[in-house]
């Protein structure tokens, strides 16, 4: 399809097509499948910080061409009613621009669900999908688990949050298994030779919430806060794999913020992983610049307590 002139989008501007082609003539079905699959929808900030942030949909012409990758390099933000692309990680010389259009902190099935659901009409194959797709027949066991088990286990941190009494851990079983699913996935991982490191944190990425449904079955029972030692290695490495995965994504900056907390706290603690923690919290704090980034991280630090780090 042709690509319009920029201008026809620009209100200041009187520029015209000399003649309409026909393909552009009203269509109703058509204009509707344009709208679906380039319109975003999100939250919409408002420059005055005590205004709370409103869902919206929207078409914005040049974001609009920017295509998914399920472990992408630039992420969106809206603030008033202008798109800033943001650069998640360094993007290289002629690396194509990418945005994921869905949340993809999940294991490969799930991501094709959510994709195939949107009506985009393609199937995924950037580098990590391949990656996942190429050992999909040995992690068919937790993968199928994860499936069963994640939208019981999002119900069941829903109906604690919104709960006032602090449900016990027995009373959270999905999450119990879910968490259980983690660490089968972490032990199958390092067994697999054919993966590089960068693509064994694409596929622990995606079954993060398998880990936070343990923190969550841990810190049921202190009404959320996390206990002082489960800033472990482990977690450090799932923050690691986070950010490898899809950068910049304030799910991960408010676990690792979380962690950092927790592990300030902890006597036994090295200050290697306080230290790496709180780096990594500054790494994906990619919204903000310069000191302010300090600000945000120890606002976050100060709240931790209070979030829960969820689907
Ligand atoms: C918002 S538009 C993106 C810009 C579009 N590629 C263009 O040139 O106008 C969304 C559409 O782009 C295509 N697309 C986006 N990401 C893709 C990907 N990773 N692989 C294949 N097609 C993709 C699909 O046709 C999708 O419906």
């Amino acid at each position: 399809m042709e690509v319009p002139n920029v201008k026809l989008f620009d209100s200041n501007s009187n520029y015209k097509e000399s003649n309409t082609p026909r393909d552009l003539q009203f269509d109703e079905k058509r204009i509707m499948h344009i709208m679906n699959v380039n319109s975003f929808e999100g939250d919409l900030y408002s420059t005055d910080t005590q205004q709370p942030a409103t869902r919206l949909t929207g078409v914005w012409f040049l974001p609009s061409f920017i295509n998914h990758s399920c472990s992408p390099n630039s992420s969106r933000l809206v603030v008033g009613e202008a798109m800033f692309i943001i650069a998640s990680r360094d993007i290289a010389e002629k690396e194509e621009i990418t945005i994921s259009y869905i949340d993809g902190m999940f294991p490969l099935k799930i991501r094709e669900e959510k994709l195939a659901a949107m009506g985009y009409g393609f199937h995924c194959q950037c580098r990590r999908c391949e990656a996942e797709r190429s050992v999909q027949s040995e992690l068919k066991e937790y993968s199928s688990q994860y499936h069963e088990l994640y939208e019981n286990a999002a119900l069941e941190v829903q109906g604690a949050v919104t709960s006032t009494v602090h449900t016990h851990i027995e009373n959270c079983p999905a999450c119990t298994e879910l968490s259980a699913v983690y660490d089968g996935i972490l032990g199958k991982l390092n067994s697999l030779s054919s993966l590089t490191n960068l693509e064994k944190q694409w596929i622990l990425g995606g079954y993060s919430s398998a880990f936070l449904a343990k923190w969550l079955v841990c810190g049921y029972a202190s009404g959320f806060s996390p206990p002082s030692d489960f800033a472990t290695p482990q977690a450090l490495q799932l923050v690691e794999a986070m950010k490898a995965t899809v950068p910049g994504m304030l799910r991960t900056l408010s676990f690792a913020t979380m962690l950092a907390t927790a592990a300030q706290k902890d006597k036994n603690q090295v200050f290697a992983l306080v230290h790496r923690l709180i780096q990594l919290a500054l790494d994906e704090c990619i919204r903000v610049y310069g000191k302010q980034k300090f600000d945000v991280v120890s606002k976050l630090m100060e709240q931790s307590a209070e979030f829960v780090p969820f689907f």
